[in-house]
């Protein structure tokens, strides 16, 4: 099976949703260790995609056909992206669909199993793609956008009903790639040139100076990226350097910092300032250390394998000038491009999360230099793990004050982006001074 891209996909989310792995990851593996050609390596992308953005909807549509039936999670995996493939992917017939999954079900379970997917398939097939619920009520949401019931109710709650709505239709929708230029050894506009040339199709960020966005393609395989000048990021993770309102011979501190994507920038700004690039995972380090050395900031980075909720006793008080907590999250930002994450998530991982957070920004509140800038960055669009944040941590530290952060995108102190707002991830940042 494998070199059968259909077997390939339900092994992959299976993997994915019994191990609640990242569907990047474990499709880079499966695609390593398959015969697929590069046709069939798309297609099996698009399904485990495509089932994992509708795995709701899928259910939904399977739900009259196992009522009662006790389905093992691969047959579920198997007759989802039976399902999907029947009506969202035109180009393969109906009947080849229902062959292959049988087969599959044959080869790796039992004649019963088989007749089971061919049962349930044909009655898929006789009735049809089942009329979706159209209400705005929230479980009709948590289907309509297969996201789950308390992940509706607490972005209505938080957002408002229209919000909520415009993001839920947004994160299905193919995310884009974008670069940050690294403009120390090239301008955006040659970089652009260059990359057009070879046939990349690309426009200029909407929100970030330093951004180049692209449709599709993979681009670590350019001389311009071994060269180092530019890195992959979301365009809302390019607004946080800025945010910091770096000077050439700033000390920073950045405190979750692997794998480097916002160290690099912040040494970017530098000439006789360092950044000492913190990260709880020993091994992640050196991806921090991998990203400076290609980009050519080798000699500003300084990497060290720390929780940083224990920084305040590794640093003397008032040793840095700038500091960035890019805090671990729920990630509920990245929706569009991890689309399972919204699966293994509970309510309770988000208030879990809001401590350790804290936990950080007290560790370091001492470590920054009186009138120095700390800037908290999530991204997440959940309130609980950043306007909540903030209030707690200003209120616990009345040495520190909300600072407004010079951009064109809000008129808050804040920026808040959701991912239907410029189509980039859900991204949170806000900025603090210590006054004394
Ligand atoms: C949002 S990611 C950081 C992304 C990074 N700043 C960048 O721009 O590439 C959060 C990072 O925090 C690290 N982390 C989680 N808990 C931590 C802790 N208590 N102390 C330090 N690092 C932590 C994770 O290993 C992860 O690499």
């Amino acid at each position: 099976m494998k070199n059968n891209p259909r077997a390939v996909s339900v092994e992959a989310l299976t993997r994915i949703l019994q191990n609640k792995a990242y569907s990047n990851i474990e499709i880079n593996n499966l695609l390593k260790r398959s015969d697929l050609s590069n046709a069939d390596s798309r297609l099996m992308t698009n399904i485990v995609y495509g089932v994992l953005q509708n795995m709701y909807v899928l259910e939904y549509q399977l739900g009259p056909y196992i009522k009662g039936k006790k389905i093992k999670p691969w047959i579920m995996n198997l007759l989802m992206t039976a399902i999907y493939q029947m009506h969202y992917l035109d180009k393969i017939p109906d009947h080849a669909v229902l062959n292959e999954s049988t087969e599959i079900a044959k080869q790796n379970g039992s004649i019963g199993l088989s007749k089971l997917v061919t049962g349930v398939l044909r009655n898929y097939q006789r009735n049809g793609f089942r009329e979706l619920p159209t209400g705005q009520g929230e479980k009709d949401l948590s289907i309509r956008y297969s996201t789950p019931l308390w992940l509706v109710k607490l972005l209505i709650k938080q957002q408002g009903i229209n919000k909520a709505v415009e993001v839920l239709e947004s994160i299905n929708q193919p995310s884009h790639v974008s670069i940050r230029v690294n403009t120390n050894k090239i301008s955006v506009s040659d970089l652009k040139e260059r990359l057009e040339d070879q046939g990349f199709e690309i426009k200029n960020s909407h929100i970030s100076p330093v951004g180049l966005v692209l449709n599709s393609g993979s681009l670590f395989d350019t001389d311009e990226f071994n060269d180092g000048l530019f890195t992959i990021q979301d365009e809302s993770s390019m607004l946080v350097a800025p945010a910091l309102d770096l000077k050439p011979d700033d000390l920073v501190l950045d405190t979750c910092a692997a794998p480097g994507g916002k160290t690099t920038h912040i040494a970017s700004y530098l000439k006789k300032g360092h950044v000492t690039a913190l990260d709880i995972h020993e091994r992640k380090t050196k991806l921090i250390r991998e990203n400076g050395q290609r980009l050519g900031y080798k000699d500003i980075i300084q990497t060290k394998a720390m929780d940083a909720r224990n920084a305040k006793d590794h640093f003397p008080a008032q040793s840095f000038d700038k500091i960035l907590v890019d805090a671990p999250c729920s990630g509920l930002g990245l929706i569009r491009r991890k689309p399972e994450l919204r699966y293994f998530r509970e309510f309770e991982d988000l208030m879990n999360l809001q401590k350790i957070q804290l936990d950080i920004l007290d560790s370091i509140s001492d470590l920054l230099k009186v009138d120095g800038r700390l800037v908290f960055s999530t991204c997440t669009f959940d309130d609980e793990e950043n306007e909540a944040v903030v209030a707690e941590f200003l209120k616990n530290h009345e040495n520190y004050e909300l600072t407004p952060i010079k951009n064109d995108l809000s008129n808050e102190d804040t920026i808040k982006l959701f991912p239907s707002d410029y189509f980039t991830d859900g991204f949170f940042i806000a900025a603090f001074r210590r006054k004394k």
